[in-house]
This record gives structure tokens, C-alpha cells and sequence, in this order.
């Protein structure tokens, strides 16, 4: 997250850090909410079909040992049949990921809300963005969780096409593009967090791409694959617990 804050430890308790194995060393590549107990929903360009993954749970600061924290590693993976890595304009950038054994809830790990199906949110609406990503653009990723506000661009702010145009589809949201606040690699896959008028925290947003320009540009906001247009895909994975 680019020109965030430090997070309160646990106060995002569905944010998770997906983690892959390299040369015998985990390394943190996407975030992801922990929508059930055995099941994370992330990004599909996360995915890499010839890596092996773990999810942490309950994480703050990813180069400590942490209490309360668990690495889990997925029973199976899925990936939205409609992704296309060469087109990610089309969207459907959204993974589930089956836990092979289920988390034990507590203060630090907490499941995250969807929203109703086709929940859009006004243009300006407060959300934050939070996550590991790197702190600008071609930076270092963070240690501990970052968090920004990051109002909404509604479709036909976000379409215009001096911003994303056509690139953005009504399947997405997007939030910032004040050149200042973004989200950036290693972003992906996490959430946008949105308090509904009941004052409950809703994930509406799964970080999908900012510009290749910098990831905080001016009119470029982050682009997130839209929740609320993926509810049914999201329950055939698991009926709802
Ligand atoms: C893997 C891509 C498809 C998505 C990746 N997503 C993220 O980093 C995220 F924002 F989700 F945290 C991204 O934006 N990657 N970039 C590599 C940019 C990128 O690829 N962006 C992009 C934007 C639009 C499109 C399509 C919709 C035209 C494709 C890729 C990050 C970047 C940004 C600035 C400088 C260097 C690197």
C-alpha cells in the first residue's frame, strides 16, 4: 500500500498473507480474506499452478514470529473458469482456495462479511485498502499490515477515458486514483473494506491491478474485482456454512 499507515495488530482479522516456496523459503506474493473457516478468497493472477502455497492467518508483521498466528496450507485451489492472465481487462480475477484443515477463529483470526449480490457503492464511498504491498512504486513490501483510505470511483467516474476507460469493467470497483494512495504489488488479491450502514465491515474489493505506470498515478485507482457480481461463484464453491 502505497502512502498508508501501520495498522492497529488484528484489526483486519480476515486479511491473510499468501505465502509460496521458493529455494526453501516461504515468501509473502498476495493477501486474501478468510471468508469461512476453511476457505480464502484472493485474486486468480495470484495463482500459479507450478507453486506450492501456504495462507497465514493472524499475521501483523510478517518478519516475526507471531502467537496466535497459523500457516495452513491449501487442500485444493480454484480459480474463476473465466480468468485469463492474457486479458485481465476481462476480469474474473477471483480464486478461491480450500484449507486443508479449517482455522480456529479468535481475537486475531475473524472471518470477513461479503456483500448482498449487486451491492454497488456511490462514487467517494470511505473504504481501506489493507495489506503487505509494496510502499511505492519498485519499493520494499512491508512488514507490518498497512491500511489506507481509499475512497470509491463509481463505474462511470473510473470509465471515463482520461481514467481506466474501457479497461475497467462493471464487474470491478475501483477505489483512490489520487496519485497518492494506491494499492501496489502485493496488494493483490487482498481487500477493500467497506463499513455498511449497519456499521459492519464488508469486503467489496479483491485487489486486482493498478496502473504499470506506478501504482499510485494520478486517475489510475486501484482496480478490485467486484464481490457483489461473484456471490453465486463464491457459494458453489461451499454452501454457505
Ligand atoms: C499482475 C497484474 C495483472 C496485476 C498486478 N496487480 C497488483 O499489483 C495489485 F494492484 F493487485 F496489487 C499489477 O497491477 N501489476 N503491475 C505489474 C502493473 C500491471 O501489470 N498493471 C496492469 C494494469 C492494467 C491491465 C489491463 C487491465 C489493461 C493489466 C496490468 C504492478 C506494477 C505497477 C507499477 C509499476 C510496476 C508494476
Amino acid at each position: 500500500v502505497v502512502n498508508g499507515v501501520d495498522a492497529k495488530p488484528h484489526s483486519w482479522p480476515w486479511q491473510i498473507s499468501l505465502q509460496y516456496e521458493r529455494d526453501g523459503v516461504w515468501r509473502h506474493t498476495c493477501g486474501g480474506s478468510l471468508i469461512a473457516a476453511n476457505w480464502v478468497m484472493t485474486a486468480a493472477h495470484c495463482i500459479n499452478s507450478k507453486l506450492s502455497y501456504r495462507v497465514f492467518v493472524g499475521k501483523y508483521n510478517l518478519v516475526e514470529e507471531e502467537a496466535g498466528s497459523k500457516a495452513i496450507l491449501p487442500e485444493k485451489i480454484v480459480v474463476h473458469e473465466k480468468w485469463n492472465p492474457i486479458f485481465v481487462a476481462f476480469g474474473n480475477d477471483i480464486a478461491m482456495i480450500k484449507l486443508s484443515e479449517p482455522v480456529t477463529l479468535s481475537d486475531q483470526v475473524q472471518l470477513a462479511c461479503i456483500p448482498p449480490a449487486g451491492t454497488l457503492l456511490a462514487n467517494l464511498y470511505p473504504c481501506y485498502i489493507t495489506g503487505w504491498g509494496r510502499l511505492y512504486t519498485g519499493g520494499p513490501i512491508a512488514d507490518k499490515l498497512q491500511q489506507a483510505l481509499m475512497p470509491v470511483a463509481d463505474h462511470a467516474t473510473c470509465s471515463q477515458p482520461d481514467w481506466w476507460g474501457i479497461a475497467v469493467r462493471t464487474t470491478m470497483v475501483c477505489a483512490g486514483g489520487d496519485g497518492i494512495v494506491a494499492g501496489c504489488n502485493g496488494d493483490s488479491g487482498g481487500p477493500l473494506n467497506c463499513k455498511n450502514s449497519e456499521g459492519v465491515w464488508e469486503v467489496h474489493g479483491i485487489a486486482s491491478f493498478v496502473s504499470g505506470l506506478g501504482c499510485n498515478y494520478v486517475k489510475k485507482p486501484t482496480v478490485f474485482t467486484r464481490v457483489s457480481a461473484f456471490n453465486d461463484w463464491i457459494d458453489q464453491g461451499h454452501p454457505a456454512v
